[in-house]
């Protein structure tokens, strides 16, 4: 039966509780202050190709609508991560956050190391908005609703924690925070107004636990590579790697 408005709100939400990577035990680890700074660098490193694939998707997205509207209330997500004029943009702040944890930012935009399954996950997720219908692509960016929650939390846990973290290198998490409702309110209202069958509402709700899917299996990947007992994949980044040159002190 198809759900009424709220109802399939309250299901889309509860996907998050259940199923969002803040549940992962990496995240656990990290905004706890249990890693290591080489689990932390190897938390960057693999971070960036998510960043660096996320306005990509959108330019796919974007690419399949047809609706002049739709297209200008999603356009500001790509300038939100690769900058304007007046706005440095997402990956140069991620780049900020790689040299604060001392790391060289071209070897991490360099994309050399990455664990092989961040990229199976993280491609699987471009594939996907580019591929299946646009509902299941709007659908899908919808993790965005619980994000907020994960960078305060992020932004807490690692100024606590950690003496990397400060202003500036927690700067890309504390724009997320004004960026993204915005994003998740628009896209949440547009699949409540779009998803008005059953089948629509399921496939809706599918194309979301996908995308917990592909956040989750991110964190597997770096887990298993760099926690102990450590597998590290062939050729995925060793720990001394891409360093930062030594500062002058
Ligand atoms: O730190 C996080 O846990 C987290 C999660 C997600 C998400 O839920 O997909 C995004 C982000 N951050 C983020 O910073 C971001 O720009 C972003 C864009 C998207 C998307 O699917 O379009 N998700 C996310």
């Amino acid at each position: 039966m198809t759900q009424t408005r709220q109802e399939f709100e309250a299901r889309l939400r509860r996907i998050g509780v259940e199923r969002y990577h803040d549940l992962h035990p990496f995240h656990r680890l990290l905004h706890g202050g249990g890693c290591t700074r080489d689990q932390v660098q190897a938390w960057v490193i693999n971070r960036y190709y998510y960043q660096s694939r996320i306005p990509m998707k959108d330019a796919a997205f974007m690419s399949r609508v047809e609706d002049p509207k739709l297209r200008r209330a999603w356009r500001s997500r790509i300038e939100d991560h690769d900058g304007t004029a007046e706005n440095e943009g997402g990956i140069v702040r991620w780049l900020r956050l790689a040299e604060a944890v001392g790391l060289d930012p071209d070897y991490v935009a360099s994309e050399v190391g990455i664990l092989p399954a961040t990229k199976f996950a993280v491609d699987a997720y471009v594939r996907f908005v580019r591929e299946k219908t646009l509902l299941e692509a709007v659908a899908s960016s919808l993790t965005e609703l619980f994000a907020p929650k994960i960078h305060a939390e992020r932004i807490e846990g690692l100024l606590k924690n950690y003496d990397f973290a400060n202003d500036a290198s927690m700067s890309y998490f504390r724009k997320r925070l004004t960026e993204a409702p915005k994003d998740v309110a628009f896209g949440l209202a547009w699949v409540l107004d779009h998803a008005d069958t059953q089948e629509k509402q399921d496939a809706a709700a599918n194309a979301l636990i996908f995308k917990t899917d592909v956040l989750w299996a991110q964190l597997d990947a770096l887990h298993s590579a760099y926690v102990e007992p450590a597998r590290i994949p062939p050729g995925a980044w060793l720990p001394g790697e891409g360093q930062a040159l030594a500062r002058a002190s």
